[in-house]
């Protein structure tokens, strides 16, 4: 299974396995939000932790589906905003255990999470400008600063993780092999208080926010579609699907 959720004791752990980057189709998206009710639900766990196995932690969405299928976008557009929503809106904390890549829909599930632990060598990027999509910006100014947000966002660049930690946003970066037995420890810490205090805290913190970014990755989507309806943005699908890199126009 690419995307499973375990629950061990007070804390649910989801994990992405899905070979060879952990970009995921429709059907992968569509899984996500329910997997995080679910936890959420069970009066036993206090915190759930995502992680993956693999190359990297998220690879975004599946580009081959997207340009063999263009007309999925508004249904992936959905579970897409479903995801970050349920993941920043979760009744208990989300914690994010990040390793080697973070790309598109990567970069919003780790803006949505409480609390992020990553891999030295990782990395935040949104390459949608050559991938004919938009979106991202939303939960990535919920890490990052906002020119360096747009730095990314006009060039499709990367983001060391430890640049973000000395933003503040990645709590610890520790050597890859340390990564699941620190973010482990780390919810441990969390399991360690009271449920009630965890829920209570989690409505507070999400109600002070200043902006909710969940509302303004919805915004993005309209301009996912309006690139959508161009010719560049088939073009850049095709041009990754037949292994040409960045479309140039
Ligand atoms: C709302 C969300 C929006 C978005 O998520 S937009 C962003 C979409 N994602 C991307 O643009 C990522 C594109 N992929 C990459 O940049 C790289 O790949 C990685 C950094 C993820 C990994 O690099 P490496 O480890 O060198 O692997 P490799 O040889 O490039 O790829 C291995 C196989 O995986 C396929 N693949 C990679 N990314 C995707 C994807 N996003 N959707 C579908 N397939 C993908 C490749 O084509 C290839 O396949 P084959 O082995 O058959 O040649």
């Amino acid at each position: 299974m690419p995307i499973t959720l375990t629950i061990k004791g007070a804390i649910a752990e989801i994990l992405f396995d899905h070979p060879p980057v952990n970009a995921f189709d429709t059907k992968g998206w569509e899984s996500i939000p329910a997997m995080v009710y679910e936890a959420a639900a069970n009066e036993d766990v206090k915190v759930i932790l995502i992680r993956a196995e693999g190359r990297g932690f998220c690879g975004g969405v599946d580009i081959k589906e997207m340009a063999a299928h263009p007309e999925r976008i508004a249904k992936l557009n959905k579970d897409n905003y479903l995801t970050f929503k349920a993941i920043r809106e979760c009744a208990i904390p989300v914690v994010g255990a990040l390793h080697g890549f973070v790309i598109g829909g990567g970069v919003n599930i780790a803006g949505a999470c409480d609390a992020l632990i990553a891999a030295e060598g990782a990395y935040f990027s949104l390459p949608e400008i050559d991938r004919g999509a938009m979106g991202g910006a939303a939960f990535m100014s919920r890490m990052l600063p906002v020119q360096m947000v747009r730095a990314n966002f006009f060039t499709g660049g990367r983001i060391p993780v430890e640049d973000a930690y000395r933003h503040g946003s990645v709590h610890k970066v520790v050597p890859l092999e340390n990564l699941k037995d620190e973010a482990y420890a780390f919810c441990e810490i969390i399991a360690s208080k009271s449920r009630a205090a965890l829920v209570i805290a989690k409505q507070a913190l999400n109600l002070i926010e200043p902006t909710d970014p969940s509302a303004h990755y919805r915004i993005e989507q309209g301009f996912t579609l309006e690139m959508y309806m161009h010719e560049d943005s088939q073009k850049a699908r095709d041009a990754f699907v037949d292994n040409k890199g960045a479309a140039k126009f």
